[in-house]
């Protein structure tokens, strides 16, 4: 769905920095390449070192099977992130993706292993689609490497137009998402 703007209201992506609503978003960070817990320990670091960006809560951190990764792929270290932001939503997507480049990220195959991934999956109730991002995350609702970190920490969570994260949850397959209780992110 493409958001159709009012030209007689402001667009919240326009809007100057003061009058920005504060959104909650929702981000995914995923590494299967190098070191992965250091990689997603930097990706929560540098989310929290962003102006206009506070890191609300943090997941643990998940070792998962690789979904439709090249076969060999490695395990994946996934945890989901709960941040409040006044950032417009091209500037956070901006920010994931350079904080991906700082961890070494090569932008090959889709799928292909990776040393970091920072992806958007909600950012308040904001729906968008254009050539650059689309929102809510099209592919979220069918992972569990994304709604079981969620899960935690947001028993209400929802996807606009998909459902309930506690509901999506237990329509996907939960077995390759094996919490890891030894590792930790520090915010
Ligand atoms: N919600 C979103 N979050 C992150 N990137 C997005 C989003 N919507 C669109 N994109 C675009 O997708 C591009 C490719 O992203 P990326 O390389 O992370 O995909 P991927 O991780 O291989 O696959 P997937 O999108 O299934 O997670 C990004 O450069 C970005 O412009
Ligand atoms: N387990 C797991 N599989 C994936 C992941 C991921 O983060 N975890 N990311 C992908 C592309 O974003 C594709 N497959």
């Amino acid at each position: 769905m493409t958001e159709t703007p009012n030209p007689h209201m402001p667009d919240a992506d326009t809007m100057t920095g003061g009058m920005r609503p504060i959104r909650q978003a929702v981000i995914a960070i995923g590494s299967n390449l190098g070191e992965r817990l250091n990689n997603v320990q930097g990706a929560v670091a540098a989310l929290a070192d962003t102006p206009e960006v506070t890191v609300v809560t943090v997941s643990s951190v998940y070792e998962t099977v690789p979904v439709g990764a090249p076969p060999g792929s490695r395990d994946f270290l996934n945890a989901a992130v709960l941040i409040d932001t006044t950032l417009t939503v091209h500037t956070l997507l901006d920010r994931c993706l350079a904080i991906e480049d700082a961890f070494g990220r090569e932008r090959g195959e889709r799928n292909a292993p990776r040393t970091l991934d920072v992806d958007l999956i909600v950012v308040g109730d904001r729906i968008a689609s254009d050539d650059r991002l689309t929102l809510p995350h099209p592919r979220a609702h069918e992972r569990a490497f994304v709604l079981i970190p969620w899960l935690e920490l947001d028993l209400e969570g929802e996807i606009p137009g998909k459902g309930f994260v506690v509901d999506l949850a237990q329509s996907v397959d939960t077995a390759g998402v094996t919490r890891r209780e030894d590792l930790e992110i520090l915010v």
